[in-house]
């Protein structure tokens, strides 16, 4: 099959190329594990939104200044680019906001709301706080990553996205009606339903656990912990809207993997940490819904094309190839001093990216 000049992606029932994938959601973490995690994901991604939940977070351009370096001293492949995130508090000042657009590194902020999720009890405990930091990142253009859970405890926890759409997000969206918001990890209908009818300003990541697994994986047969994470698992109804958003086409939906390490340890305990670790295998993932749902035509701009246009970056004029080959994923990979026991431990999938 011949490529033409304007359709990027070339496509055979067992191969696919497409333009490099972004990954706009990822958690590298920091110290021993950092080349681990750099190396994984560094194979073919282009660039990656670092997200900032450290610990201390990232809440300063000079702290993603020197994240960056860290990220960059684990020498990862020469087309991988670290797009960095600062970390909102109750703190943040507008000269926060100003000094990190101007490094020239940091792209975008992260809303946690205060204890949502995985190193969030510095988060913000009130938008209200903010509203000078929002008007400042409408202003310089920056965009705002929402991890979108209401955390109060009368709040059921499949219920935590929904209603911070319905009572934080709206009003955000209402009352900045420019600024660029991207709704992190989205796990439900109500915010599939919630961005296609909200304005080009919008638009949400769309991580692979999310569109292969629904909580039936996690529970059904016995409490399985690596398919734990925030926000949780949705029953099949979420599951099945979210694969017709990515798989749409749609400008405002994009890859973020939400890739999130944690040690087997710390996983495989009576209080488990939440988070899926995927971006050693982010595009084959994601490859194997887009064929399930008749799509892969559409995977180049859900991985390769709508995320870069909504940060306002251009689309990488590198290619990826993916050839529909079998591998046995290891039972764990190696994470610092330690292991991870990464989606798909033991079992198979089915692409595989040309070398
Ligand atoms: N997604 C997760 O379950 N965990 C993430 C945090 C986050 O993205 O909310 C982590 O940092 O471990
Ligand atoms: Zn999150
Ligand atoms: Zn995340």
């Amino acid at each position: 099959m011949t490529n033409t000049s304007n359709a990027l992606n070339t496509q055979t029932n067992n191969t696919i190329t497409i333009a490099r994938p972004d990954d706009w959601h990822v958690h590298l973490r920091d110290g021993k594990v950092l080349k681990d995690t750099v190396t994984d994901i560094s194979r073919y991604v282009g660039r990656a939104i670092v997200m900032p939940n450290l610990v201390p977070p990232v809440t300063n351009a000079a702290l993603a200044k020197s994240y960056y370096e860290r990220i960059m001293a684990q020498a990862p492949s020469a087309h991988f680019k670290p797009l960095m995130t600062l970390y909102l508090t109750d703190n943040t000042s507008t000269e926060d906001i100003i000094a990190a657009k101007e490094s020239g590194l940091v792209y975008a902020a992260k809303l946690y709301p205060a204890g949502a999720t995985t190193n969030s009890s510095s988060g913000v405990t009130n938008v209200d706080k903010l509203s000078d930091v929002f008007a400042a990142m409408q202003s310089v253009e920056m965009p705002l990553l929402v991890h979108g859970e209401v955390t109060t405890a009368d709040i059921d926890i499949f219920d935590r996205e929904q209603v911070f759409i319905d009572t934080i997000l709206a009003p955000l969206v209402a009352k900045y009606p420019n600024l660029k918001i991207v709704l992190e990890h989205i796990t439900t209908k109500n915010a599939v339903d919630f961005v296609i009818a909200a304005g080009d300003n919008i638009g949400a990541t769309i991580t692979a656990h999310h569109l292969l697994y629904n909580r039936n994986h996690m529970l059904v047969g016995g409490i399985r912990p690596h398919y734990y994470c925030l926000p949780i698992l949705k029953r099949n109804i979420h599951q099945q809207a979210l694969r017709a958003a990515a798989t749409s086409g749609n400008k405002k939906f994009f890859l973020g993997t939400d890739s999130a390490p944690h040690v087997q340890q710390a996983k495989e305990t009576a209080c488990g940490c939440a988070g899926v670790y995927s971006s050693f295998a982010a595009i084959e993932l994601y490859a194997e819904v887009f064929e399930q749902e008749n799509a892969l035509d559409k995977l180049e701009a859900f991985a390769s094309i709508n995320g870069a246009t909504f940060y306002q970056l251009p689309v990488s004029t590198d290619k990826i190839t993916l050839v529909k080959k079998s591998w046995q994923v290891p039972a764990t990979m190696n994470f610092g001093d330690d292991v991870v026991v990464p989606v798909r431990a033991s079992e198979d999938i089915l692409w595989t990216v040309e070398a």
